[in-house]
């Protein structure tokens, strides 16, 4: 228990504490700063104009405080009335360690703040100032290159190919690139979906404005909304405590890619339908309406009228994205494309290795020409990759696909579209194209593809014996 004495003693100390205060900070401090309610400034120390380089110390009183100090937080602390315990602020070449507070009169009201200046030496804090640096160059690159991510790498010319059906598609995606309703493309995996995506968003009046992707088949349904929509501060704990953009308004101005869009949840899909609608949107947690004006590519290698017509899918949200649809074909449906992708995907593929160029000889393309090809344009840049890699010789020959897509030679060469087949035929190339587009989209892992597949692991290795496919794998 506080003796009587202990009392006097404390409140005596706390009396004599609240009435020098502000002069022990004002002698002691390097920057003392008082401004009234509209952040003017009212005081400064003697100190301070010496550190903002101010000749005439009188001539900035009354001046808004972001005048003489631009990166100032006053403002924020006597409108908001939150003080500011301790915040690092630049100014010209120097940081300072500052701490702001409101100051309120007797009723309670905010009358002005005061900040002053903790450490004006940096070196005395030289640990925590260079790891706030480095936590600020770090921050500053990774915007950069997330700016750069969201500029596209793509245009037409990219998109290579000649086939009538190649050019066909790189037409009504240039009249897409002209327009600005919604756009659907659908094609199998890697056929260059997001290429043609990336492509007519640069050719587009968009172009200056970001291009940003989403694939939902990659975000686990939990983190769909607020990736889609963001969060608002204080809507959860945690690193989304201050609230974060979605890619709505990631993307505002530009283009939103919406990759595997048949993979959407009911419910996403009713948010994303009225999004489109009403061109707004509500991060999660908050009851504020953001406008947004975004341009919507979708695409799916799924058959999205099928999903549609099985009750998977929103008929109105389909028809709302289904205003332009491109129809990618696939590979094996384009193979006259073949050598020319071939050649152009060596050269880059060696390009970014560091190699040198090779050529593909005939017989290695028309080797090349008799696989099935289900994970399209990818795959065959992953072959030619191995093939680089794995040959040292100018010219990259059949013998060297041999190795790395063994069996072909035994297998009938692809028919050319159209051909007609009997109605086994036609069943057994849907399951094999089935069974190795699920597993070269769960890369590899069967049990994921089984689950794909809507079958049990066992049936699909079955399936993989009796179809012949081991050696596709
Ligand atoms: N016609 C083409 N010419 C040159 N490169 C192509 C072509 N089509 C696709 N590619 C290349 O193939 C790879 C896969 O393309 P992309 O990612 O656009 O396919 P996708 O259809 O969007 O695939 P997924 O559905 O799996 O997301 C990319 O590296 C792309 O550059």
């Amino acid at each position: 228990m506080p003796t009587p004495n202990f009392a006097a003693e404390a409140e005596r100390i706390r009396q004599r504490v609240m009435d020098t205060l502000l002069g022990a900070f004002s002698e002691l401090s390097e920057g003392l700063l008082i401004v009234d309610r509209e952040a003017r400034i009212v005081w400064m120390n003697e100190q301070y104009p010496h550190h903002l380089n101010i000749p005439d110390p009188a001539a900035v009183i009354g001046l808004p405080v972001e005048d003489v100090i631009p990166n100032s937080q006053m403002r924020s602390v006597v409108t908001t009335g939150r003080p500011i315990m301790l915040d690092i602020m630049d100014f010209g070449n120097e940081s300072f360690v500052v701490m702001r507070l409101p100051v309120r009169d007797e009723a309670g009201e905010i009358i002005g703040g005061f900040g002053v200046v903790v450490f004006d030496d940096p070196r005395q804090l030289a640990p925590i100032v260079s790891r706030f640096q480095n936590l600020r160059h770090e921050l500053a690159d990774t915007r950069r290159k997330l700016d750069e991510a969201r500029r596209t790498k793509y245009s037409f010319a990219n998109f290579v190919g000649a086939s009538p059906a190649c050019l066909s598609v790189k037409d009504q995606a240039r009249r897409a690139a002209r327009a600005s309703s919604p756009v659907l493309i659908i094609g199998e995996t890697g056929t260059g979906k997001e290429l043609l995506a990336q492509a007519i968003h640069s050719a587009s009046p968009r172009a200056g404005a970001p291009f940003v992707a989403v694939n939902i088949a990659a975000i686990p349904e939990t983190l769909l909304e607020s990736e889609f929509f963001g969060v608002a501060p204080g809507a959860y704990t945690g690193a989304d405590r201050k609230g974060r953009s979605g890619k709505f308004e990631l993307a505002q101005g530009g283009t939103l890619f919406l990759d595997e869009i048949g993979d959407m949840s009911p419910s996403l899909q009713a948010k994303l339908l009225r999004a489109l609608q009403e061109k707004e949107i509500e991060p999660v947690g908050s009851n504020r309406l953001i406008s947004v004006d975004v341009r919507i590519i979708a695409a799916t290698s799924r058959k999205l009228q099928q999903e549609v017509d099985e009750g998977r899918f929103r008929a109105d949200l389909f028809y709302r994205l289904n205003v332009m649809t491109l129809q990618v074909p696939p590979l094996r449906e384009r193979l006259d494309d073949l050598p020319i992708i071939a050649e152009s995907l060596a050269d880059s593929v060696a390009r970014r290795l560091g190699e040198p160029p090779r050529s593909l000889a005939p017989r290695a393309l028309a080797y090349l020409a008799r696989h099935n090809w289900p994970g399209n344009v990818r795959e065959l840049a992953n072959v030619l990759e191995r093939g680089l890699l794995m040959s040292d010789a100018d010219s990259l020959e059949r013998e060297d696909f041999e190795r790395i897509l063994p069996g072909l030679e035994a297998r009938p060469a692809n028919p050319p579209a159209g051909h007609p087949r009997t109605l086994e035929e036609v069943q057994q190339e849907a399951e094999r194209e089935a069974i190795l587009a699920a597993i070269a989209a769960a890369a590899g892992n069967k049990a994921q593809a089984a689950r794909k597949l809507g079958i049990s692991r066992a049936s699909l290795y079955e399936k993989i014996s009796a179809l012949g496919i081991a050696g596709d794998l």
